[in-house]
């Protein structure tokens, strides 16, 4: 980050962005048509394996490497008594992903994904919104920066999640002040609140958003004064991917809040995104229709740690065998249409 403004070589990149290839697309169609099956007849599994060509650059795009990649961090705004869980069930699960005893290391496993995790700065919580900025513009930036750095390894299909107890107050605050509307309608029940609870977390980012209103002038800026570490990690994740062609799969509620900083800086830093599922969390669906994605799945998985994209994984690897391995009408001997 040499520039004056912590933000600025970050906007620099987003005008830099590569483009969807068409060629690639055109060769996965042409092959397509071939395939032992009537036109279209695989659905969505057509425009997965279209969308990894086009990112992917590649006329046959290649699953071998899928990765998940876990940011953790911890939240100030846990002092408003924001979720039934002590910020203390961060650190543990860290240990939890670490022995494999968490559920995205099982489907990680299942599918033959790697999971890497990185913690950041676990004992030194942002601070509490409803009182001040959660970070510092350098501390955000710098976040954003290792969250690019993570990707690293060779992945070719990536997907984001987190760990960290009241990041869901901190995702709501942040759809309230780039999406307007009431704070209620942006806020759920995250790890099991009951209604006090959840009156106290409405209020919460009422309170915040109010507060740092006049300043929210730069998507950058909500990340900052709303955000969480591994929101912003996540954010630098999603965007060091689009630079390296690779396909990225969204994850719920809380991972999609680091796609909206991005996607309200510019709608096209989330073209490579795919959304792996929609959680029953607050208002994910309607995040989800303003990003324009429609999830893979909607199996009620309100989890986070990337769970629900690991997940949406094993329907892309699935979709990418059919196109590489199925056999052609010509090569199998099956008639054609007419
Ligand atoms: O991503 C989601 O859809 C999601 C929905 C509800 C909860 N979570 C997870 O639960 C934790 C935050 O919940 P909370 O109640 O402490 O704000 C955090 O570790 C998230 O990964 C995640
Ligand atoms: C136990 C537990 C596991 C989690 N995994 C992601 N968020 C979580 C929140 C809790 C509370």
């Amino acid at each position: 980050m040499s520039s004056e403004h912590p933000f600025d070589d970050l906007n620099i990149l987003i005008k830099t962005m590569p483009t969807a290839s068409a060629e690639a697309v055109a060769a996965v169609r042409a092959r397509d048509a071939q395939l032992t099956k009537p036109p279209g007849a695989l659905g969505r599994l057509e425009e997965i394996v279209e969308h990894l060509a086009a990112w992917q650059g590649k006329e046959s795009p290649t699953i071998e490497r899928p990765t998940v990649v876990v940011f953790a961090g911890n939240h100030g705004v846990t002092a408003q008594g924001v979720s039934p869980f002590p910020s203390s069930v961060t650190e543990q699960m860290l240990k939890n992903f670490s022995a494999g005893g968490a559920a995205v290391n099982q489907i990680c496993a299942t599918w033959g994904a790697g999971l890497k995790v990185f913690e950041l700065a676990l004992q030194i919580p942002t601070k509490d919104f409803c009182e001040a900025p959660a970070m510092e513009a350098r501390e955000c930036a710098g976040t954003v920066a290792f969250g690019m750095e993570a990707i690293a390894g060779g992945a070719d299909l990536l997907a984001f999640g987190e760990m960290g107890i009241g990041n869901t107050t901190s995702a709501a605050a942040i759809y309230h002040a780039l999406y307007g509307g009431a704070a209620a309608d942006w806020v759920g029940r995250g790890t099991g609140l009951d209604d006090a609870g959840l009156q106290r977390k409405i209020s919460a980012v009422e309170r915040a958003v109010a507060l740092h209103k006049p300043e929210l002038t730069d998507p950058w800026e909500v990340l900052r004064r709303l955000g969480g570490r591994e929101i912003a990690a996540m954010a630098g994740g999603i965007l060091a991917a689009r630079m390296e062609r690779i396909p990225v799969l969204l994850d719920g509620y809380v991972a999609c809040a680091a796609a909206a900083i991005l996607h309200a800086i510019d709608p096209s830093t989330l073209d490579h995104c795919l959304a792996g599922h929609r959680s029953p969390e607050g208002a994910h669906g309607e995040v989800l229709r303003r990003f324009g994605k429609k999830p893979l799945l909607d199996l009620g998985m309100r989890l986070g740690e990337g769970s629900g994209a690991a997940l949406a994984m094993g329907i892309v690897k699935a979709a990418v065998a059919c196109h590489r391995d199925m056999a052609t009408f010509s090569s199998a001997g099956v008639d054609n249409k007419a």
